[in-house]
């Protein structure tokens, strides 16, 4: 089925981007040199190698160009109708699970589907016993997604092992590796997300086998629906054991603006934010749309739309609410305000006809800050003057914490290597000493939140076009998964 992600390249080309970096400092340089000795030499002119053999070093034709085309084809397993939409274990979530499955084989690697529906492909190197490098993301999409969200990093993480299983070198790695594709992070489905990578990390309570879908299906179910024979006892298998790992590495699509700003492919990131899901449930009097008088109407959609635009107006101005009662110092406002987002991008409501006042009305709230104190501060505010607004309107209002993930650092040995690696992977491309690798926070949620709870973990952010995600017109260019799938190949090579 086309998807209708774009597929031209507008952005300049990655190697005329790298070309226009400022001259870098000194130091960088004799730092960098001491770290890739062989590639600084080469690009400073010293023994300058063919730019063939250099090419072919960089594996083009599975980093870059299968790469790529694996990304378009999953692109195309979707459960809709020219938009891409892959839930926690639909059809389209099996399919693609299988797909990822196969090219985890055809890279050497040995694969199982857990009894959450995650796909592991893994290799166990010279030393199975050796604690493990999980590297992962996930394989559900938002509804109408872009490609790249979630598949960039299994299938560049994919790639780089296929290279070492091409070279002969995939079990001579000091620690076994492990690919995992996690069948849940956005939470679409079940507005409880990282119930794939939550699992893997024993985190996830048992009682989320029973949350519902819109339809009443429960997470229990639909395993069970697709041959996954979850239990309690089978949840507890799924969890690993934190002596097991070293540690955990996700790439992924910046899904902001910032590395194509800078005009740089790859960045490192420092933290995720903390996120909260609400649900808040608005109950008013439904009736006739003609004859109900306005100053009779308890209407829980004019209540909500105000409800909307206090949230909207607390999280732009939190200093409003948060400097006055002493509690917060200048700082933390000043950081909570700069990261707080609050979202309401769902809204349903009952009866939804146009001649009827309604009788209910629902609606999402996604809100997020690097400061989780914050953005419980904002929480409470809200609910206070949310019920005052609701009594006020005479409607009744509910609210449901339907997910709360705190806010992440990265470990700073392992971001790091990832920075090495970004580095030598930029500076192999273009056989220039590279400007130093951009250091990122991210508003948006990974599975390294949940893994966080089992191991150490990093990232790596991949620059994508005007910072567009969780739409169609999300694209990342062809050169650029290069550059991710040789960044995950230079952070491998350290295990040989
Ligand atoms: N990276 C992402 O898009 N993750 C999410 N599910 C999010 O809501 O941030
Ligand atoms: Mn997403
Ligand atoms: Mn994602």
């Amino acid at each position: 089925m086309p998807m209708a992600a774009a597929s031209t390249d507008s952005q300049p080309s990655a190697r005329q981007a790298f070309f226009r970096l400022p001259i870098i400092s000194v130091f960088l340089s004799c730092f960098m040199l001491s770290l890739f000795p062989s590639t600084a030499l080469a690009s400073s002119g010293v023994g300058v190698e063919d730019a063939e053999s250099r090419l072919k070093n960089l594996y083009p034709e599975i980093l870059r160009d299968e790469a790529v085309a694996r990304l378009h084809q999953l692109g195309g397993v979707s459960d809709a109708n020219g938009y891409l939409e892959r839930t926690f274990l639909s059809p389209a979530s099996v399919k693609a699970g299988n797909l990822i499955r196969e090219w985890m084989e055809d890279a050497g690697l040995r694969t199982w589907i857990d009894y959450l529906g995650n796909v592991h492909g893994r290799v166990e190197g010279r030393n199975a016993s050796a604690e493990a490098l999980l590297i992962g993301s996930h394989l559900d999409t938002v509804i109408d997604a872009g490609i790249f969200d979630g598949p960039l990093g299994i299938i560049s993480a994919i790639a780089a092992l296929k290279v070492l299983n091409s070279n002969g070198k995939l079990q001579t790695l000091r620690r076994p590796i492990e690919v995992i594709a996690f069948s849940d992070e956005e939470g679409v489905r079940f507005q409880s997300t990282f119930l794939g990578s939550a699992a893997v990390a024993g985190i996830l309570p048992a009682s989320a086998l029973h949350i519902s879908d819109k339809s009443g299906v429960t997470v229990e179910d639909v395993l069970k629906d697709n041959s996954l024979d979850i239990t309690k006892e089978n949840l507890l298998q799924v969890k690993y054991e934190p002596r097991s790992v070293w540690g955990y590495v996700e790439v992924h699509i910046e899904q902001g603006p910032v590395l194509e700003r800078i005009g740089l492919p790859l960045g490192v990131v420092k933290g995720i934010a903390g996120q909260t899901r609400l649900k808040v449930t608005v109950r008013g009097s439904q009736g006739h749309a003609g004859t109900v008088p306005m100053s009779m109407r308890q209407d829980p959609m004019a209540a909500a739309a105000e409800v909307i635009v206090l949230l909207e107006s607390l999280c732009k101005h939190p200093e409003s609410f948060l400097s006055y009662d002493g509690h917060c110092n200048s700082s933390s406002v000043e950081s909570l305000s700069s990261s707080l987002v609050c979202t309401v991008g769902e809204i349903a409501t009952w009866p939804s006809a146009s001649n009827v006042i309604p009788g209910q009305v629902t609606f999402t709230v996604d809100l997020r800050a690097i400061d989780d104190m914050g953005r419980e501060a904002v929480i409470y505010e809200f609910s206070n003057q949310m019920y005052q607004i609701c009594d006020r309107r005479s409607v009744s209002c509910t609210v449901e914490r339907k997910h709360d993930a705190n806010a992440v650092l990265c470990d700073s040995e392992l971001s790091k290597l990832l920075k090495s690696a970004a580095y030598s992977a930029v500076t192999r491309m273009t056989g220039e000493i590279q400007g130093d690798v951009p250091v990122l926070m991210s508003g948006a949620g990974h599975d390294a939140m949940a893994m966080s709870h089992l191991t150490k973990v990093g990232m790596l952010f991949v620059r994508c076009r005007g910072g567009i995600s969780h739409s169609p017109e999300e694209h990342v260019l062809d050169d650029d998964v290069w550059a991710s799938g040789l960044a995950v190949l230079s952070f491998l090579e350290i295990q040989l």
